[in-house]
């Protein structure tokens, strides 16, 4: 077996502007061409995704469409059924890419259930943004309309309802994910975060919340031994003092300098900052490297390293 590793797909992976299956399922096409790559480097992959902005669209549409004889499903639900509608996208387009390409590799998606602590304080403090990006008047509407909701400007970029976010301590599913490995079958799991559950005796029981994908690929990529976590979004590197004129691409970096930059607030909060902290929370963990890239960047990730790579402990080569 090659290296294993996990691979978290962000948000430009599956989509853009379009909301439509269609479109969802053209941006995995073209994404799925890239983690081929992996398979063609004989790398045992294992892949997450997030599911943010589907997840909050799905809860727009049951909170438009239900009646009292088909009731609206709660948030559990609904990341239960993101996660097997974008698991099926995904493995779908990996077996398309997979034909192309010549390969003998199968895929299988995994409902994942990631368990939480009911005791954790993001229950009562609503941080993670889903759904649609909103302008001010919309956003205030929103709110109106549902008091009970929490909305917050996101990075910039619009605001968005926010719902809580708690840290995922296990991944229910590991001996699974471990088995399909063992057999070279990659495993889509932990997508949208996982599906929260906090234990109950021997029950597990859902909670309305949505789980940083990036935490819980973090746990998993501990929980299976994994060599490397890949963290790939739509920026090719970390970057100090971002989209300013002095910005500082960091190549590799090690988890002390990382440490540093986030006490400067570097990273915002709800985009770059929980890849940075999920990739330093590996490679303290595990002594392993993680990578932070962008998806079209993964050939000159495999070929030349490029991407930030953060270790231990590292030599500044970050211009
Ligand atoms: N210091 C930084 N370095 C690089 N990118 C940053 C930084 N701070 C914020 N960003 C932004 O964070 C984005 C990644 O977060 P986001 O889009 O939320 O992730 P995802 O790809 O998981 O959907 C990048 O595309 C970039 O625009
Ligand atoms: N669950 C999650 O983290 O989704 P996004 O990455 O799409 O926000």
């Amino acid at each position: 077996m090659g290296r294993k590793i996990v691979v978290a797909l962000g948000g430009n992976a599956i989509l853009s502007k379009d909301a439509s299956a269609a479109a969802q399922q053209r941006a995995l096409l073209e994404t799925a061409r890239q983690l081929v790559k992996f398979i063609e480097n004989g790398d045992q992959l294992i892949i997450s995704h997030g599911n943010g902005p589907q997840v909050g669209n799905l809860l727009l549409q049951q909170a438009a469409g239900s009646t009292q004889d088909n009731p609206e499903m709660p948030l559990d639900s609904c990341v239960a059924m993101t996660q097997g509608t974008i698991g099926y996208w995904m493995q779908n387009a990996m077996n398309q890419v997979i034909r192309e390409r010549g390969l003998d590799q199968a895929v299988a998606t995994v409902v994942t259930q990631v368990e939480v602590s009911s005791d954790d304080p993001a229950f009562g403090q609503p941080t993670k943004p889903i759904g649609p990006f909103m302008n001010k008047a919309e956003a205030d509407l929103a709110q109106k309309q549902n008091p009970e909701f929490k909305f917050i400007e996101d990075a910039g970029r619009g605001y968005r309802r926010v719902v809580p976010s708690p840290k995922p301590i296990g991944v229910i599913e590991t001996a699974a994910v471990n088995t399909l490995v063992d057999a070279g079958i990659v495993p889509i799991t932990v997508g949208g975060g996982g599906i929260p559950v906090v234990r109950d005796g021997n029950r597990l029981v859902g909670k309305e919340a949505v789980i940083d994908k990036d935490f819980a690929s973090e746990k998993l990529a501990e929980l299976i031994d994994a060599d490397a976590l890949i963290i790939l979004t739509a920026v090719d590197n970390i970057y100090v003092n971002f989209n300013q004129p002095n910005q500082k691409k960091l190549k590799r970096v090690s988890t002390v300098e990382l440490g540093r930059y986030i006490e400067q607030k570097q990273f915002a909060p709800g985009s770059m900052l929980p890849k940075v902290e999920a990739a330093v929370d590996f490679v303290n963990t595990t002594g392993k490297e993680a990578v932070v890239t962008a998806l079209d960047n993964i050939e000159g990730f495999i070929k030349e390293g490029e991407g930030t790579v953060i270790v231990k402990q590292s030599v500044s080569t970050n211009v």
